[in-house]
């Protein structure tokens, strides 16, 4: 085994919210002095096999293991013009032509770069930092033992958030703004930008500032209370309790966008409820219910002349890796007839349900406020579950949806997510 070792600190830790605390947000320049270890640590392994490797150790200060770093996974990472083309960000190698005998001929350091040369004669170099938080123990164990740093709030915390209001005057001409806006979706689930004139014309100016609109059966920017273009209460004007939309599609949309630009009637109080808050009490009051409604699938359904979307899921869905909370898919409305559960068991299965809707319609657990013209709120359509009381009189109701994937593109874009 060969043993390199690397006496310095390490690189600076991020600071986002939902960022692995491991990894670097950016590389910084290091004074990192190389010294090779001595005879005794250099160990060559006899029998190697290709699972079992002579592994280069990067020693790296105040880590008790050093980085362990397979010559296959080394020279398949080189970031040199001839592998990598830093232009489009993709790699220029054929995963064929790299040799599972490929071996270190030699290996050296300058200041925080590793530098290589390999038995096909091929030459690399890596930044030890994009190392460290680009492999399995910088990153993806990282992202296994990350915790959630997200606020969760009730009817009554939500009023202590403390935020303060974001302007369209400023929206629109302070780029700092954006990532605090995205700053808030993330931790809180929502965001309000005021003082909209509430013209059709500047409510798409302000959404498409955000971020790309999402083009879905609804159309783009679409709009309701004037007409019932498709098929779904929530063209009508009566009361919707609680939901999560597009339970129905693969991926539900990340997030929606309301701007209600016109009221003149009585009704409509609109409601939010923070579903990881409703998932941690549920864990608490009935881990069993909570265990159950993450395993099992259910089908939901949105059908309209010429459309049929159907899609599976448990209605808390957790992240592969880290096994936390991601997606909340709650709507009771748009459930298909329920065939997942056998007859003998569908008596426990409307049991956990109901626990589940009985904690999202606890008044407790409700933000209650008007959407009135001038206020854009974009809700975290994954998170947040959605409601309105019923209404008389006019109303119109425009918005859109974004893409989960758009979404936290940018999200990623501006450090708030790694
Ligand atoms: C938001 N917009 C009015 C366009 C569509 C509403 C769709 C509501 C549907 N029941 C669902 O849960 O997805
Ligand atoms: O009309 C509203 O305020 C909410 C509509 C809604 O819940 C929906 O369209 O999903």
């Amino acid at each position: 085994m060969s043993i390199l070792k690397f006496k310095s600190i390490l690189p600076k830790l991020s600071s986002g919210i939902l960022r692995n605390t491991l990894l670097p947000t950016k590389i910084v320049p290091l004074k990192i002095l190389c010294k090779y270890s001595s005879g005794s640590n250099l160990q060559t392994q006899e029998n190697e096999h290709y699972d079992r490797p002579k592994l280069l150790n990067v020693h790296l200060p105040n880590t008790s293991e050093p980085l362990k770093l397979h010559p296959i996974w080394l020279r398949d990472h080189c970031r040199c013009p001839e592998c990598y083309n830093d232009v489009t960000c993709q790699r220029n190698n054929d995963i064929l032509k790299l040799s599972d005998q490929i071996a270190i001929s030699t290996y050296s350091q300058s200041d925080d770069l590793l530098h290589i040369c390999w038995s096909d004669g091929h030459k690399s170099s890596y930044s030890i930092p994009w190392l460290v938080s680009n492999t399995y123990d910088g990153k993806y164990k990282a992202l296994q033992e990350e915790t959630d740093r997200l606020t969760t709030w009730d009817g009554t915390t939500v009023n202590l958030l403390g935020l303060e209001p974001i302007s369209h005057q400023r929206l629109m001409s302070d780029d700092k703004i954006l990532r605090e806006i995205y700053r808030r979706v993330i931790q809180y689930g929502f965001v309000k930008i005021e003082q909209v004139p509430p013209t059709k014309l500047d409510t798409s100016a302000v959404i498409e500032r955000i971020c790309r609109m999402s083009h879905t059966v609804f159309g783009k920017f679409w709009e309701t209370g004037t007409n019932f273009d498709h098929k779904d209460t929530g063209y009508l004007n009566g009361y919707l309790e609680a939901h999560t939309d597009n339970t129905y599609f693969t991926e539900a949309q990340g997030l929606l966008v309301f701007h209600c630009t016109h009221f003149d009637g009585t009704g409509c109080e609109s409601f939010l409820v923070d579903g990881f808050h409703v998932a941690k009490q549920l864990k608490q009051l009935d881990p069993s219910a909570y265990g159950y409604l993450s395993k099992v699938n259910m089908e939901s359904e949105y059908i309209e002349p010429g459309e049929h979307f159907s899609s599976w899921g448990p209605i808390f869905r957790h992240h592969p890796v880290s096994h936390k909370l991601e997606q909340i898919r709650f709507n009771m409305l748009d459930r298909s007839p329920l065939s997942s559960i056998p007859q003998e068991e569908v008596g426990t299965h409307y049991r956990y349900l109901k626990t589940m809707a009985t904690l999202v319609k606890k008044k407790e657990n409700e933000y209650r406020f008007r959407l009135s013209p001038g206020t854009v709120m974009i809700i975290d359509n994954w998170r947040l579950l959605h409601g309105r009381e019923s209404y008389q009189g006019e109303r119109v109701l425009r918005g859109c949806y974004y893409s989960r994937s758009d979404f936290m593109s940018k999200a990623r874009h501006y450090g708030i997510i790694s």
